[in-house]
């Protein structure tokens, strides 16, 4: 079952267009967005949000479409943008007393519980906090009323690896429930490649593929030799090239390579910057 689907969605926000963005999140899988800055991702976070208005195409949460049902959806969708959008005197008391409020399943006892697990201060304003404190309140704030979508938009951008490494920790216990999803945007691949079952790579507006981050990592290979040697390499193999200390290193795709070239196991930021850069 699919708890979120993009069919077509195409905007224009000034000289930017998003362009016939497609993709499906499956229940009980992470999604990473993935894509250089300026290449959309948040754009389309706020279109499935209808934060903006999208030109065309059609969106659907829990089957249900996103406009029409808007309010319906909110309850079970928890979301996090890279910076916390709230007034700054507030503290995680005050914050409770407010989306208390606004969510009929809003947890107390949980989210305290998990302020404390966290080393959130309950009683702090939030302009005192740091960074990374600001963003982990920012996820519990998203999570104290049981979603079962997250939207997240560059949640760990800013982060240092220990924070972002506790972030990470949150929502694989979240995952934990397979009738949980989450859509992930970032441009820090590592974090990604921890979590994500697929991944949707944005560029320019445009979707270039979306894979399992399992078959992604093994239909491409990492082949690094003399330039000689490369031109033994099929070019219709070679997804992208770049100068390296041994001569080239060229991403390629596994199957177009005869397997007497030893090829290494390439990231998903090695992915991204060959496609992006090394055509
Ligand atoms: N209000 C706006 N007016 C004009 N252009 C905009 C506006 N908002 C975004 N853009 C442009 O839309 C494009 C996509 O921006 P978007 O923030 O969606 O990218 P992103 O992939 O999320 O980037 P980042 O990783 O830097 O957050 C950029 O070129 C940006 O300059």
């Amino acid at each position: 079952m699919n708890v979120l689907e993009v069919k077509n969605l195409s905007k224009k926000i000034g000289k930017f267009e998003l362009q016939n963005i497609s993709f499906e999140l499956q229940q009980g899988t992470v999604m990473g967005l993935i894509g250089q800055n300026g290449a959309g991702k948040s754009s389309i976070i706020r279109c499935i949000l209808n934060l903006l208005k999208k030109t065309s195409g059609e969106i659907t949460i829990f089957s249900k479409d996103h406009v029409q049902f808007e309010t319906e959806i909110r309850e079970d969708l928890g979301i996090v943008f890279d910076e916390l959008h709230i007034p700054e005197q507030l503290t995680a008391i005050d914050l409770d007393g407010i989306y208390k409020r606004v969510y009929g399943r809003w947890d107390s006892e949980f989210f305290f519980s998990q302020l404390e697990r966290f080393d959130v201060p309950k009683y702090d304003k939030v302009k005192t906090m740091s960074r990374g404190m600001k963003m982990k309140l920012a996820i519990l704030l998203a999570l104290s009323h049981h979603p079962k979508l997250l939207l997240l938009d560059e949640p760990t951008s800013g982060l240092d690896p220990v924070v972002r490494d506790e972030m990470l920790d949150v929502l694989l216990h979240f995952m934990e429930d397979e009738t949980h999803s989450i859509l992930f945007s970032s441009h820090i691949t590592n974090d990604l490649e921890k979590i994500a079952d697929t991944i949707t790579f944005i560029h320019k507006g445009e979707v270039l593929f979306t894979e399992t981050k399992d078959s992604l990592l093994y239909d491409y290979g990492l082949w690094k030799g003399s330039n000689e040697q490369a031109t033994e390499i099929p070019t219709h193999a070679i997804v992208g090239k770049r100068p390296s200390a041994f001569g080239t290193e060229l991403l390629v795709k596994r199957e177009y390579v005869s397997p007497a070239f030893s090829l290494e196991k390439p990231t998903i930021e090695e992915i991204m910057v060959f496609h992006v850069k090394g055509g």
